[in-house]
């Protein structure tokens, strides 16, 4: 079997985790087969580290022990500590062999979590937006406004899916329309640029909900992505609608954007805390116009669906599938798989 070497098996249990920028969600796998043992969402800024986190939230809660952990998270792996992007947690992989007892640790990207979740959830936990139909063995797009914005393609290649982390969140954003053309201007740059990160997760929502008030002249009285979203939703705030409809937008144009680039006829993924949250808007057509509105290959994004995963711990449960099956995906773990001496 081709790269049958290149994946290990993991020592049962083994602890999936999945840390983001604001919440980190764990389970326990006691076996290949049973369901993960769930936790209660821990928020990352209530504790100083991600060990501390482990050892309260988890460890003290029950009696198994795990042997591995399967940690994904959101910033680059590199070196025997990792930093998180988005809070001050540091992951030490040989440190936790000391203080939580683990014998291995495999440390991914968290949207390549999520792009595993892609394969491990069914229909059931997806919601579509639009038309088109999937192909089944074709490659596939995630992308995730949550505290930041993630992408990851995924690639089906000698019978295994293959996740390809980026920094797609990254690209930049520009104005499209006449309306964009005196919102842009407002919207906080980063060194000079709009990145689509200003714009698509929370802390863009609410640069984009400032935006839309300066340039209407108008007081920005929301503060937080939900009170935004809660008050566009039910269309109490003119300023906050707009917000989001131009957040739909942008969404569905870099939506549109990856879909090109990855070719992704297995079809475009929304993950991330905040596209479950603001379906309503999602289906509103403004994501779907701007996804298809790309000239001159309109029929092909035309044909590509687009869905949104409303499973609340789809990263989890591409770890679970991860770490029972290792040889179902290609995902290379050397530099990133630690194993007590
Ligand atoms: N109702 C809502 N509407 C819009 N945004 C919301 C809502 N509730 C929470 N958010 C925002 O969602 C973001 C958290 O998303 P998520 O749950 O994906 O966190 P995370 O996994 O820590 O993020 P990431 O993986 O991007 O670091 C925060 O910016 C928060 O303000």
């Amino acid at each position: 079997m081709p790269g049958e070497d290149d994946h290990i098996m993991m020592k049962f249990p083994v602890l999936i985790g999945d840390i983001g920028g604001t919440n980190a969600r764990f389970a326990i796998l006691v076996d290949a087969y049973a369901e993960p043992k769930e936790f209660p969402t821990v928020q990352t800024a209530s504790f100083a580290t991600i060990d501390e986190a482990i050892q309260t939230a988890i460890l003290d809660k029950t009696s198994v022990l795990p042997l591995s952990a399967v940690l994904a998270v959101a910033g680059p792996v590199d070196g025997d500590e990792i930093a998180l992007t988005n809070c001050d947690w540091v992951v030490k992989p040989k440190q936790m062999f000391e203080t939580l007892g683990l014998e291995e640790v495999v440390v991914l990207n968290d949207f390549e979590a999520q792009a595993l979740g892609v394969v491990a959830l069914g229909p059931e936990h997806m919601e579509q937006i639009g038309g088109g139909e999937a192909e089944d063995a074709a490659s596939r797009v995630v992308l995730g406004p949550g505290t930041g914005l993630g992408v990851a393609g995924l690639v089906h290649a000698r019978h295994t899916w293959i996740p390809v982390p980026g920094e797609g969140g990254h690209v930049d954003m520009g104005p499209r329309s006449e309306r964009d053309f005196t919102v842009f201007p407002h919207i906080e740059k980063i060194e000079g640029r709009i990145s689509a990160e200003q714009m698509l997760c929370g802390r863009g929502l609410v640069n984009l909900y400032r935006a839309v008030a300066r340039a209407d002249g108008k007081q920005a009285r929301f503060t937080t992505p939900a009170e935004i979203t809660s008050a566009a939703l039910d269309r109490s705030d003119a300023t906050a609608a707009e917000a989001l409809d131009i957040f739909v937008t942008c969404l569905g144009r870099l939506a549109g954007d990856l879909a090109l680039i990855f070719m992704s006829r297995g079809g475009v993924f929304l993950t991330g805390g905040i596209a479950q949250k603001i379906v309503p808007a999602l289906k509103n057509g403004l994501f779907r116009a701007a996804f298809e509105d790309k000239a001159p290959h309109n029929a092909l994004v035309r044909s590509m669906p687009v869905y949104v995963i409303t499973h609340p711990l789809a990263a989890l449960a591409g770890l679970a599938a991860y770490a029972r099956t290792p040889g179902r995906f290609g995902v290379e773990i050397e530099d990133r798989h630690w194993a007590r001496g």
